[in-house]
């Protein structure tokens, strides 16, 4: 709510202090880059313990700044306490401690799957290595909880960080300066600013991109970093359907529904943008949102402590705009302050899906219904809005679910629900709603090179020398032992071989072939055998 550019001094609201934002000088931006691309390439952050010892001093660090970041939640989006405290604060806590907790069976080398005998002796594994030095770029929705998610898994995985926090929440942007600062310098930098110094951070070179915000700045990010081709993580938004069906229990639809619009006045990327209903449950469905609105907010959501406000003034705009040209009816709702930047949880049934309330992400606290024939017509119309959206909403029975999900593509899915999601699962869109997962397990994914390695023993040379040149009389072998033979006919049918070849063959393929790698085993049992009992402290 507060505009980047007037900033006051240290702010005092009951009693808690707040740090004042300071955009970082554009002619600071390389060094402080370059100080942690120094830091990783020194090999810092290769060390585990040195992990999470940082990741443990994120925690204790958000632990104490708890209130700052209730009070900066509330200066900045007038968000409820109970809604900085769990998807804030409690949810970056709790993914601290999953992430610690699993660290060290996270970084293990990993068993590599699907390997010929004969490579076994190469120990193949997969090792989890560090990305490098890699950029956060975050929201302003939640503002700790999307920029210091990625961070989190960044940390775990090795990786040195530099975090751009939205420049449109200034007084969470400063204090997560200070969270960060707890932490190692060199490795972990904040740089503060709106689009001039995000444009500066862009032209660096970076290991991976990190992004959470609009599909338009997606692309600006997209092409700064393909001069280096660095990869980038996009999580953008999405025009989410809610797709209900006459079988749906129009109570849940509306509770649930509504609650994903009034979670931080409905600016969460995985709310539903619109529904589209079938025609005989739509006036028990108006009927149930008014009465959800009512047990929600006995006396309205203005006068209520438990709704926040829209982010700014070019937000709250476009959102007046959206309701000014819809040609739909207002059934529930419809007020609004731009003193205040308020706008009421709105139901608005329009006629057309390219009504202005549905075409376009509303990112705020609109619901609009438009009631359709039958489900195949909704799949339709939401795949023709935007067929990848971020998330989607399917209510109904199981086997409608099901069709529902079989006919659509999107990041996620929550069935029967609003918002949902849960903190472990991964969490990423498809399309045009972005692409790369995190949260959970997937944060640290995300942010590691799978690293295959395989290492040869000088003993195994006899084995492997059959590579080497002179090639003449070797490609027999090849074809005898190194082809896979397929279990498919020319017309794409699954062939299968019984069990008596399938024996006889060890796996498949000519009974001379399978004879042949029979031999092949044997011969390397006797060689390992023979090693283990002439040197028998030898492992193999
Ligand atoms: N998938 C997700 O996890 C997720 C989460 C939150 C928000 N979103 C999406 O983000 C959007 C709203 O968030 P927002 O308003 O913070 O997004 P935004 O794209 O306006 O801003 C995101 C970040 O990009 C920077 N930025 C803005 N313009 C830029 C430019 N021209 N060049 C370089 N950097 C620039 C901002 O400083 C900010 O840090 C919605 O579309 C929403 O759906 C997605
Ligand atoms: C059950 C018992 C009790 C009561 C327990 C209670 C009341 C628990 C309440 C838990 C709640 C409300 C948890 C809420 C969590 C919310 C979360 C994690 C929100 C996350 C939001 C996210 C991830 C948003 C993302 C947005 C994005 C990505 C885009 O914009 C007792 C204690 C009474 C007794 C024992 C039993």
């Amino acid at each position: 709510m507060q505009n980047a550019i007037k900033i006051s001094d240290f702010q005092t609201t009951m009693g808690v202090n707040l740090p004042e934002l300071q955009f970082t000088p554009l002619d600071d931006i390389p060094k402080r880059v370059s100080i942690t691309r120094q830091a990783f390439l020194e090999h810092k952050t290769r060390d585990v313990e040195f992990r999470l010892i940082q990741l443990r001093k994120l925690y204790w660090a958000i632990k104490d700044y708890g209130e700052q970041i209730v009070e900066a939640c509330t200066q900045d989006l007038n968000k409820p306490v109970f809604e900085t405290e769990t998807a804030e604060i409690g949810y970056l806590l709790n993914e601290i401690v999953f992430t610690t907790r699993s660290l060290h069976t996270w970084v293990k080398d990993e068993r590599a799957p699907d390997i010929e005998f004969m490579f076994k002796f190469t120990s193949p594994r997969i090792r989890k290595d560090p990305l490098g030095c890699v950029l956060v770029i975050g929201a302003f929705n939640f503002p700790f909880q999307l920029t210091l998610g990625p961070v989190i898994g960044a940390i775990a995985a090795g990786n040195t960080v530099v975090i751009k926090p939205s420049e449109a929440t200034p007084r969470s942007a400063a204090l997560m300066q200070k969270i960060i600062e707890r932490l190692d310098p060199s490795c972990y930098q904040v740089i503060q600013g709106a689009i001039p110094e995000t444009q500066a951070l862009l032209t660096e070179r970076w290991d991976q991109i990190f992004f959470t915000g609009s599909a338009n700045v997606g692309r600006i990010v997209s092409k700064a970093a393909a001069p280096h081709l660095t990869p980038v993580i996009l999580e953008l938004g999405g025009i989410n359907p809610a797709i209900v069906s006459k079988n749906a229990n129009p109570r849940l639809v509306a509770r649930r529904m509504l609650w994903g619009k009034v979670f931080n006045a409905g600016q969460l990327c995985t709310s539903q943008n619109y529904l589209l209903v079938e025609k005989p449950l739509l006036s028990s469905v108006v009927d149930e949102f008014k009465k959800a609105y009512k047990e929600f907010y006995p006396n309205g959501a203005k006068g209520s402590t438990d709704f926040s406000r829209i982010v700014s003034k070019d937000h709250f705009q476009r959102l007046r705009s959206m309701l000014e040209h819809t040609h739909g009816k207002i059934v529930m709702g419809g007020t609004m302050d731009e003193d205040e930047l308020f706008i009421e949880p709105t139901v608005v049934q329009v006629n057309s899906i390219d009504d202005s309330m549905c075409s376009q992400e509303s990112f705020g606290p609109f619901i609009p219904i438009l009631s359709v024939d039958s489900l195949d017509e909704a799949i339709e119309l939401a795949n023709g809005l935007m067929s990848t959206p971020l998330n989607l909403h399917p209510f109904g029975n199981k086997a409608e679910v099901e069709h529902i999900l079989r006919s659509t593509r999107s990041g996620g899915a929550s069935c029967n629900d609003g918002a949902l999601h849960i903190p472990t699962l991964p969490f990423g869109g498809v399309g045009e709603s972005g692409h790369g997962a995190y949260r959970g397990r997937a944060s640290f994914d995300v942010w590691v090179h799978r690293r295959p390695i395989t290492s040869s023993p000088s003993w195994l040379e006899p084995i492997l020398s059959v590579r080497y040149p002179p090639y003449a009389g070797k490609l027999s072998g090849y074809r005898a032992i190194g082809l896979l033979k397929p279990d498919f006919d020319r017309s794409g049918r699954k062939l299968s071989i019984g069990w008596i070849p399938f024996i006889l063959t060890l796996g498949g393929g000519s009974v001379k072939a399978g004879a042949f790698r029979g031999t092949v085993v044997a011969l390397l049992c006797f060689i390992c055998q023979a090693l283990a009992r002439r040197y028998p402290g030898l492992r193999i």
